[in-house]
């Protein structure tokens, strides 16, 4: 196991310290004007993929301290402990092996001694019978119709990838099938997907690696209730219900027939599970060929971050510089910004990704951590975003590091859309580092005309400080490669963040308490006794709840 070192008592980190106090004076657009190739050094190409680093505040000095903490936090060997499958979710004595999924090498990969990878190309197999099974309309529902509707039932991990997937492979879908995703335990989520689809064409999968969890059981029943309501056989349920998880005994017991199940393994991680048979939504909605290659771009990207120096490796440098700015600028938060409609859900998906992984203040040994660790993460797609909240990126008073991301292609090249688009996509970048100098704005004042106590008065609110800094991701077109690779590079990036914090990026159990909670307040609900058992607040919402339903 890699040694569990706390990155503030390294030298690097010392002396990080001491170079953010002069590099907070530097003006990235000087960096720009002293250096005519600075684009070309820190922009890096993988195939279709180009990611520009150069706007930010970093310099060669800072990129090689921040890579001198990752060796003395032993990243090298971290990442060689995690693709060799040991046990580094140590609180939950666990392998973190999504890796596994996508190795298209003849290469063996060990969990706890067993090698993992003839369960995993079985369970792949499965997967690509079932769909060839669904696709050709040999699979029948109960009146004999081939199935028209898959409607995924998770939560978590065990929706949001496949969410987020599906909705940014649209033009990849299979003609003839329809997801839908359900996770929310509001009644108001699964009635409204009932309504638009049809008992004897829907597939339901029930996609939960507990199988066990609250929201996606109360929706799994009822969808089992409205089922039976029109095919009034029990024994139809098989044609109509597969199982995504790792839990056969409850996969069994909710009715649910053995050959419908696609199995994982604990060592998928829920967050990183969208690689393992939770993708069957994602397989059955575009195809098992274009799932693969997700799995393929997602294993490049794999290849890349294990072999190659952390100079030059994508996800390690993603991580350092949101590090630096973390760690030692005193950002909390950071944007991921789709220039992209299919990609709405990808700042939603790494979420969850980033903020379950590393939202945590315990360190590896057990003792509380004494700097920041997981950023919040939020974001949408260009240009919605531009006419939001971009006014407090530009003009706040907190510093947001972002990233844009852009394809150079577009799917739906309808007139000028694609070119508008994408001009909005190279100006924020631009005017986020270069802001506008009080001269420029008095300069531009007069121009349009207004006289000296005008401008001085209306001057201070058009200057933009500028120095805000932004990586920026243009992808040739998102096609399956691509995504997967987009997404294995922040998956690293967010492990490569976990060594370095010296955290554990693969257990989550600040999700527990509410959930606890919420079991104990359910059956207090049942009834309409008053509630004295909680603190005064919850006591008198409870007690306010009863009387207004
Ligand atoms: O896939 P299941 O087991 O239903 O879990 C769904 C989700 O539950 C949450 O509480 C988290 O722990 C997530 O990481 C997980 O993805």
């Amino acid at each position: 196991m890699f040694p569990k070192i706390n990155p503030t008592t390294t030298q690097a980190w010392k002396n990080l310290e001491d170079h953010a106090a002069q590099m907070k004076e530097v003006q990235m657009k000087s960096l720009f004007a002293e250096d005519a190739e600075r684009f070309q050094k820190y922009s890096h190409r993988f195939q279709d993929i180009l990611i520009d680093f150069s706007k930010n505040i970093i310099s060669e000095e800072t990129l090689k301290l921040l890579l001198a903490l990752a060796n003395e936090c032993k990243l090298k060997e971290a990442i060689a402990a995690m693709f060799d499958g040991e046990l580094i979710n140590e609180t939950e004595h666990r392998s973190v092996l999504h890796t596994a999924l996508r190795n298209f090498s003849s290469k063996a990969v060990y969990s706890e001694g067993k090698d993992i990878m003839p369960d995993v190309k079985s369970v792949q197999a499965q997967m690509k019978a079932f769909c060839e099974k669904i696709h050709s309309g040999q699979w029948k529902g109960y009146t004999g119709k081939k199935i028209k509707y898959i409607v995924n039932i998770g939560i978590g991990g065990s929706d949001l990838g496949p969410f987020m997937v599906t909705e940014a492979l649209k033009p990849y879908w299979v003609a003839g099938i329809q997801a839908y995703f359900v996770s929310n335990v509001d009644g108001t989520h699964i009635a409204e997907t009932l309504k638009k689809v049809t008992p004897d064409e829907t597939l339901f999968l029930i996609a939960s690696k507990t199988f066990t969890t609250q929201e996606t059981m109360t929706n799994a029943h009822t969808a089992r209730e409205w089922f039976l309501a029109s095919a009034k056989d029990e024994t139809q349920i098989a044609k109509h219900f597969a199982a995504l998880s790792t839990n056969e005994k409850e996969v069994v017991k909710f009715g649910i027939d053995k050959a419908n199940m696609f199995q994982f393994w604990d060592w998928v991680g829920g967050r990183y599970s969208l690689w393992s048979a939770i993708g069957l939504s994602i397989a059955l909605t575009i195809g098992y060929d274009s799932f693969e290659e997700l799995l393929r771009g997602a294993y490049s990207v794999d290849e890349h971050f294990r072999s190659t120096t952390f100079e030059k490796n994508i996800p390690v440098l993603m991580a350092l510089i949101s590090l630096w700015y973390i760690n030692f600028f005193g950002v909390q938060t950071e944007a991921i910004l789709p220039y992209d409609q299919y990609l709405h859900r990808f700042a939603a998906y790494f979420q969850q990704g980033n903020m379950e992984s590393n939202g945590k203040s315990v360190d590896r040994n057990g003792e509380e951590v004494e700097y920041a660790t997981g950023p919040i993460i939020w974001g949408e797609p260009g240009t919605n975003g531009q006419h939001a909240f971009y006014q407090l990126i530009h003009q706040g008073t907190v510093l947001i590091p972002c990233d844009f991301i852009a394809p150079a292609q577009t799917h739906n090249p309808l007139g000028d859309h694609h070119a508008k688009l994408l001009s909005n996509f190279f100006a924020q970048t631009e005017a986020l580092m270069n802001g506008k100098t009080e001269e420029e704005v008095e300069e531009e004042l007069r121009k349009s005309g207004k006289n000296p106590t005008e401008i001085a008065r209306l001057s201070p609110f058009k200057i933009f400080n500028g120095n805000r800094p932004t990586n920026s991701i243009l992808v040739k077109k998102i096609t399956p490669t691509t995504l997967g690779q987009l997404i294995a590079f922040y998956e690293h990036k967010i492990f490569v963040q976990g060594v370095v914090w010296n955290i554990f990026s693969f257990d989550q159990w600040g999700v527990e308490l509410g959930k606890q909670l919420a079991n104990t307040i359910l059956p207090e609900l049942e009834n309409e006794a008053k509630i004295s058992s909680h603190d005064s607040s919850t006591n008198g919402l409870i007690n306010a709840f009863k009387q207004m339903r």
